[in-house]
């Protein structure tokens, strides 16, 4: 049977089964790590294929992982090139930002799209919290969100208190899984409990399975919105978990600076100070934002941690 892994605990996989159940399976016992770098052979959203374990009728096993469409990895702060898979086979990737309470920073936002650019995943700025704005508040960022239209991300507004705003995004989140992701306070928590009320009783219920001696580390789930219809929700994760990005490659995950790429005098410059720049003529002509230019810098110089 295949199916696809909705939780992972420790040695412990969670997996729903094609058949819509879900089944608690472990690894094949010779399984082996085909990239050493990376700390986990299974990850949430991966399709696997499950065989009956024959030594313990409630148990299955994972014998096989399908090739993945795409997956964000978190990279290990100690250890440069090693990592973690947090999620894989993703559709679309949120990033929630509100403007208020807390005030989400177009660095955070920024630095979320580049991430999504360089793990090839489609990104959506979600506004939450706009029941907080005045409609004029509530126009000036939509009119900062169409720069981002224009770059080709889909962008929403929302109160996740308002019952119509969830039915909306539910449409959005048809027919495909998409990760959630957001600083602390901007509602993501809410978001999810809106989307799927049962999401903390079957949160629960797992831990519950999971102390018969086995050592939890979430970091990422996977639940049902709807038929067809996912999220993978990463609690504790703030960013999309890092990509090591090269500075000679940043400039490719900013969409308007990639159509310019080729186009300097040098063909090694970094868009900052050399003569015959294509891409700062183009920030000098108006049509790369401040906003945009400032976090491709603040990313090339590495302070990217700055809030
Ligand atoms: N006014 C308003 N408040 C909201 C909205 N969404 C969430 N909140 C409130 O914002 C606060 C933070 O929401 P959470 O859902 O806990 O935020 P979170 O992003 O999960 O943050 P952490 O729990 O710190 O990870 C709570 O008091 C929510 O009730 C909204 O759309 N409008
Ligand atoms: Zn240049």
């Amino acid at each position: 049977m295949q199916g696809t892994v909705t939780k992972s605990m420790g040695l412990w996989y969670l997996v729903e089964g094609a058949d819509g159940e879900s089944y608690n399976c472990r690894l094949k016992g010779k399984f082996k790590l085909e990239n050493k770098k990376i700390s986990n052979p299974v990850a949430v959203g991966d399709k696997v294929t499950l065989l009956e374990d024959e030594g313990n009728a409630e148990a299955w096993i994972i014998s096989e992982i399908l090739p993945r469409e795409n997956y964000i990895i978190r990279t290990s702060p100690k250890k440069k090139g090693h990592g973690h898979i947090i999620a894989s086979n993703i559709d679309l990737a949120i990033v929630i930002a509100t403007v208020a309470n807390p005030r989400t920073s177009l660095g955070f936002i920024d630095r979320f799209l580049v991430t999504a650019e360089a793990f090839r995943i489609p990104a959506m700025i979600l506004c939450n919290k706009i029941d907080l704005l005045s409609a004029e508040e509530l126009a000036g960022l939509k009119e900062k969100m169409k720069e981002y239209e224009v770059l080709g991300y889909q962008t929403g507004f929302i109160s996740a208190l308002n019952p119509k705003d969830i039915a909306a995004l539910k449409e959005i989140l048809h027919n495909q899984t998409t990760l959630i992701s957001g600083h602390s306070g901007v509602g993501k928590s809410t978001v999810v409990n809106q989307l799927i009320p049962e999401a903390e009783q079957k949160t629960s219920e797992i831990s519950d399975f999971s102390e018969k001696g086995t050592h939890t580390t979430t970091f990422a789930e996977r639940f049902k919105v709807a038929e067809n219809s996912y999220i993978i929700d990463t609690p504790g994760i703030k960013e999309l978990g890092l990509a090591e990005i090269e500075k000679d490659e940043l400039s490719h995950y900013f969409p308007e600076l990639r159509q310019l790429l080729g186009q300097c005098k040098f063909n090694n410059c970094t868009h900052t100070h050399e003569p015959g720049c294509a891409i700062a003529a183009a920030y000098e002509a108006g049509e790369i934002s401040q906003s945009r230019y400032d976090s491709y810098l603040s990313m090339l110089m590495g302070d990217d941690n700055r809030r």
